[in-house]
């Protein structure tokens, strides 16, 4: 099974190019291949597949050849994942699966169709506009943190820190509880501060995610487009410009009237050879 390996500012993924849908993923597979140390490791799994091919994405065949099927690093599936659709789209582009051209590139997903522009190293996807719905609590390591949740195709919480506590104190070796009847899929929590102002956004936020199925990860695309619809609300804008630090780098994201666009750089690291026989989960 040949693979390549990814990732979007420390958001690290395995991509398996299975055109015709003939692979049999299983979770037990996927969180065997994302194990750090038994596997090859990644936060999650994306299968290339062609929209017609897979149950998800035959009815978005019309709008795009390429279906991303992601897979968090526990083997459950996500609806949406920002940085997996840009190391997604770098892959289709560096493979010559798709050519970049001045029209955005479409790519199907759980949640419907992206679009992607390159420009160099960054890729960007435009999604739809965040939805922001109900607050809520999280509970982590004897704190009550207070939260907006936010729905980007995939659930988030967003939890400001108050003042006094700093985004390095947290522990997130384990995972935040949440109220499961606002979230009965589970929910990916974001935890923010403020940034100091950068030149050409509406605003920085510093965060750390804890992700629904691969617990802390160095980066969240869908994360970070929760968290600048958070901060804009704040701000008493409608759209604008955030700044978004993950400590594997900066996401900027861009809310529009109606979508969102994520950029950061995307980049593939390696590709080989995997032989899922050898493999073994916990
Ligand atoms: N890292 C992703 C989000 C992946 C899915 C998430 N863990 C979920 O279960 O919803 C991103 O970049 O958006």
């Amino acid at each position: 099974m040949e693979f390549t390996k990814g990732h979007g500012t420390g958001n690290d993924f395995v991509i398996l190019p299975d055109p015709d849908g003939a692979l049999d993923l299983t979770p037990g597979l996927v969180a065997a291949i994302c194990d750090r140390r038994r596997g090859i490791g990644a936060d999650g799994v994306l299968r290339v597949v062609r929209s017609a091919k897979h149950p998800e994405g035959a009815a978005l065949a019309g709008e795009t050849e390429w279906f991303m099927d992601y897979w968090n690093a526990d083997g459950s599936y996500a609806e949406m994942c920002g940085n997996g659709a840009r190391v997604f789209v770098r892959y289709l582009l560096d493979t010559g699966l798709a050519t970049a051209t001045d029209a955005a590139l479409p790519v199907a997903t759980r949640a419907g169709v992206v679009r992607a522009r390159v420009d160099g190293e960054v890729v960007a996807v435009e999604m739809r506009r965040p939805r922001l719905y109900d607050a809520s609590t999280t509970h982590l390591d004897g704190l009550t943190l207070a939260g907006t949740a936010v729905d980007v195709g995939n659930p988030h919480l967003v939890c400001p820190l108050p003042a006094g506590l700093d985004l390095p104190e947290l522990d997130l070796t384990r995972a935040p509880q949440f109220d499961p009847v606002l979230f009965p899929a589970g929910v990916n929590v974001e935890f923010t501060a403020p940034g100091a102002p950068v030149e050409g956004t509406d605003g920085h936020v510093l965060m750390r995610v804890y992700e629904r199925g691969s617990a802390e990860t160095l980066s969240c695309g869908t994360g970070a487009c929760a968290v600048a619809a958070v901060a804009l609300r704040d701000a008493a804008r409608d759209t604008g410009v955030v700044a978004v630090d993950v400590p594997g780098g900066r996401l900027t994201v861009t809310v529009t009237d109606d979508t969102c666009w994520l950029a950061g750089p995307a980049v593939l690291v390696a590709t080989g050879t995997l032989t899922p026989n050898t493999l073994t989960t916990p």
